[in-house]
């Protein structure tokens, strides 16, 4: 078994909180990027709608986003163009109007929580089936696609991050500069399913397994018992929940494994499995024991998001 909280979570303590608050653009490339999308520069827009969609410097409003993300879609931005038909879950031709397409974008089915069925009482455990559209999963997968780093660790008594042996799985962590209105309209369902805000979320992961890489049994909760861990979770809650999206599903084996409960779970491309790691007193809760098992041909695709029990501030 390896250490608690395993994984990229190390960057939380390296970078200030809340996530995606800075650390790939800095306050002045930030005011530049507004500069230009005010001029018409159609990049820059579809950063701003990311910026709107966020709440970044700005009231939080999803009808601002998309309208910045039209403009820059009609300024001949192609990654406002693939947000928008990706959004909408249509394909996109030479004659389309994007317009249209913004006007296709069903805001209210994104932002609403997903249905719901119960898998196991306790530890408390469900899965929501075709939370998201195919499109969708494989946006995910090519914004992830070629930027994958082995995943790391923190290490609660050095301060540093490392390589983790039982973890041989690959990992992409989106960074403010990485976000979309795609990601975070997923991010948004998520915590509309969950039954919180985005901003208990932390920063969003798409993990890659080729065939043997793992991620060992492990929890995701934060072990207090640990001095690193305790100040982590004094600053900014417990992770109380972990909420999976399966990208893909042309692999064999791969399932999410809870050992200590017998259940091992594998979704169609596009369900999601949720479930909350402390008990209904907010205690870590140690039949959550899971590993991410590995394919034995092909290779998985996974958004991986920890949740905290609040959001900062
Ligand atoms: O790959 C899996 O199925 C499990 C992933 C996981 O445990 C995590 O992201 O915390
Ligand atoms: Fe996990």
């Amino acid at each position: 078994m390896i250490s608690s909280g395993a994984g990229p979570s190390a960057r939380l303590r390296l970078e200030p909180w809340p996530p995606f608050g800075s650390g790939s653009v800095s306050p002045e490339a930030l005011a530049e990027r507004r500069r230009l999308a005010e001029a018409g520069d159609a990049d820059a827009l579809a950063f701003t709608a990311v910026l709107a969609a966020l709440g970044a410097g700005e009231p939080q409003d999803w009808s601002t986003a998309l309208r910045r993300l039209t403009r820059a879609a009609d300024l001949g931005s192609a990654f406002a163009q693939q947000q928008l038909a990706t959004l909408a879950d249509t394909e996109a031709s030479d004659g389309t109007r994007w317009a249209d397409l913004a006007a296709a974008v069903d805001l209210g089915a994104w932002l609403a929580p997903a249905p719901k069925e119960r898998l196991l009482r306790e530890p408390r455990i469900s899965v929501a089936r075709a939370f998201l559209p195919r499109r969708a999963c494989a946006w995910l997968v090519a914004r992830a696609r070629g930027r994958l780093t082995t995943a790391q660790v923190f290490d609660p008594a050095t301060g540093a991050a490392r390589r983790e042996a039982g973890r041989s799985n690959s990992a992409f962590e989106f960074e403010l500069a990485d976000l979309d209105l795609v990601t975070l309209a997923v991010r948004a369902r998520i915590a509309a399913t969950v039954g919180t805000v985005a901003g208990a979320l932390e920063t969003v992961q798409v993990l890659h397994y080729a065939p043997g890489q793992r991620f060992e049994r492990h929890y995701d909760f934060l072990d207090i018992a640990v001095a690193g861990y305790a100040q982590d979770v004094a600053a900014r809650g417990q992770r109380v929940a972990t909420f999976l999206i399966y990208l893909n599903d042309e692999y064999e084996g791969g399932e999410t494994d809870f050992p200590m409960v017998g259940l091992s779970f594998k979704g169609a491309t596009g369900d999601a499995l949720m479930f909350a790691n402390v008990d209904l007193d907010g205690a870590p809760d140690r039949r959550t024991l899971h590993a991410g098992l590995a394919p034995t041909s092909g290779e998985k695709w996974l958004l991986s998001q920890w949740v905290r029990d609040r959001a900062p501030g």
